[in-house]
């Protein structure tokens, strides 16, 4: 199976040209010499540019591919810009699988004899199917005997072999173009592969994606801005998903939200807004906000609602993304790009020893022409592309759920302008990046921190008399060895002091009894030296002891 695959792979990547995109001079010999061998496998798109043959192979080799593709599509700072285009452009055209196969899934997978027994009018024909899942539609039989609609989200069955198979595979011929390639470091192959597993690996568990449209709803409860469907997480497993079926119009079809007389100024305004909310807010925010997720509520065309699906993907953010986003966002759009480098070094996402001029010209570089057009049309997702890709050269490691963050910017930011071209981005942002600076800088701030302790020292508020009568206690007894501490050196000084006195009164004697013996007086030379003798004994009781304390 292994062989036939990595067999399919070579084939196809030859026949589409891929091995043109890389530079025989950086190939090996024995590469170049085992791709003269495969001359039965001839470039047969010779005529295509080399992204539409890349785009091309990779909608034929299946949806672990496309999807991967999908994802290069969003890293303008690994691919050329033709290319990375192109990759947007991926479709998956998956056939679905047998319903009955899905039936059956979803039987097994609830523990149910028949899917009668919870569920009424099961679509054996998918409503959608997609490359890794396909959707049924069904009514659920509730408790009160009222049926609500909904939908069955199944994984396909096989799907994590195939997908398992094609990452080793992935992950193997990342390695060989980290080994051969020169720009390998920079492109980090093995790193994308990586991310992409984890990313991939988690669309397989719907449990997590009902996991986060739970707290996505939660988020926005009682929001006029964005419905979340009721996710029924008792008869949600690893791969099934019962999910409250929604009615709304797809948000690309703009020409029936037209029709329909929704505002398209406000639309594409509250695109902007939810996105801002979930960042700035929540720091919890659908990342896979691409146009066959989102759908438009029929009932106020004046308040237009959107209705998000698919939570397979979500990104988080935590306060120090946060910060670096609002203020770097502030800065560039006051064209303050001195201060945007000396951000980046004084919070260590660049080493310290970067040249802070150097850095600054190179961020004015890239960032300057946006100014050319006005404010207003200024992309926010351009802006994190250019940043990133500039702070990459200077060795920043952009974090993964920055990378998320700039990729939704990029769909939202397209979506708004083509529900309204005169959208203006700066005027809906702006307010929101306001607001969290001076919520983490002004008086709310102190108000937020103390907000957030108050819990400890609620915690902490009964223990406080004991606290007090322990520190009290302990001070007391710290007070009471320091004197006795105080007392000790004095004894030791007096000691000192007598000591020093029998030591000299015992030298005298020494002195004296070697006279006497000099003036041959032996009587009294004797009697002085056992005196002396004496005299010295209470000299060497009397030394000071040193004692060391514990
Ligand atoms: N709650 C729902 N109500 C009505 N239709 C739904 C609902 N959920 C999904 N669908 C339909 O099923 C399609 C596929 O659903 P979803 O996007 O969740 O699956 P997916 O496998 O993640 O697809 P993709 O990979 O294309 O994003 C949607 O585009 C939509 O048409």
């Amino acid at each position: 199976m292994r062989s036939k695959r990595i067999y399919r792979i070579a084939k196809t990547f030859l026949n589409y040209g891929l091995d043109d995109l890389i530079p025989a001079r950086w190939l090996p010999w024995y590469l170049r010499f085992g791709r003269h061998m495969m001359f039965w496998w001839p470039n047969k798109h010779k005529e295509k540019p080399a992204g539409e043959r890349l785009r091309l192979a990779l909608e034929s080799l299946g949806p672990v591919w496309v999807k991967f593709g999908q994802m290069l599509s969003t890293r303008r700072d690994l691919l050329p810009p033709d290319i990375a285009l192109e990759l947007a452009y991926l479709q998956d055209r998956v056939a679905p699988f047998d319903g009955h196969a899905a039936q059956r899934i979803i039987e097994k997978s609830l523990d149910i004899e028949h899917i009668g027994e919870l569920f009424q009018d099961f679509a054996v024909k998918p409503l959608a199917s997609a490359s890794i899942a396909q959707v049924h539609t069904a009514k659920l039989k509730q408790k009160d005997g009222e049926l609500k609609d909904i939908v069955i989200k199944v994984i396909r069955p096989d799907i994590r072999e195939t997908i398992n198979a094609d990452l080793e595979l992935m992950e193997s011929l990342a390695a060989v173009l980290a080994r051969h390639l020169p720009d390998g470091r920079r492109l980090k192959p093995k790193e994308v592969v990586r991310e992409y597993r984890k990313t991939l690996l988690d669309e397989l568990d719907l449990l997590r994606e009902a996991a986060n449209a739970i707290q996505l709803k939660r988020n926005f409860e009682d929001s006029e801005l964005l419905y979340i469907p009721t996710v029924y997480s008792d008869l949600s497993r690893k791969n099934v998903m019962v999910m409250e079926r929604i009615d709304g119009i797809p948000v690309s079809e703009v020409d029936m939200l037209k029709a329909r007389g929704v505002d398209m100024k406000k639309l594409a305004e509250r695109g902007v807004e939810v996105f801002f909310t979930q960042v700035f807010r929540d720091s919890f925010f659908h990342a896979d906000m691409h146009p066959g997720n989102i759908f438009v509520a029929k009932d106020d065309p004046t308040y237009p609602r959107y209705i998000g699906i698919d939570f397979g993907i979500v990104g988080t953010l935590n306060r120090e993304d946060k910060r670096y986003l609002a203020e770097n966002f502030l800065a560039f759009f006051n064209r303050d790009y001195r201060k945007v480098a000396e951000l980046h070094v004084d919070s260590g996402w660049v080493p310290r020893e970067t040249n802070i001029e150097e850095f600054e010209s190179a961020i004015r570089t890239v960032c300057e022409p946006i100014f050319e057009k006005p404010l207003a049309e200024i992309s926010f997702g351009h802006v994190l592309v250019n940043l990133f890709n500039t702070a990459r050269r200077f060795q920043m490691e952009v974090q993964p759920q920055l990378v998320l963050l700039q990729k939704t910017l990029l769909y939202i930011e397209g979506l708004g302008r083509q529900l309204y071209p005169e959208l203006d981005l700066w005027k809906t942002a702006k307010p929101f990046l306001e607001r969290w600076m001076n919520e983490q800088l002004g008086w709310r701030a102190v108000v937020r921190s103390v907000k957030e302790n108050a819990p400890y020292w609620a915690e902490k508020l009964p223990e406080l008399p004991n606290l007090l009568y322990d520190g009290l206690r302990s001070q007391q007894r710290i007070q009471a060895q320091l004197e006795r501490h105080r007392i000790e050196q004095l004894m030791t000084q007096q000691q000192a002091a007598t000591s020093q006195f029998w030591t000299i009164l015992t030298a005298s004697g020494v002195v004296s009894s070697v006279w006497l013996i000099s003036q041959g007086t032996a009587a009294w030379a004797l009697g002085s030296g056992i005196l002396t003798v004496m005299v010295g004994l209470k000299a060497w009781r009397a030394r000071p002891q040193i004692k060391i304390k514990e």
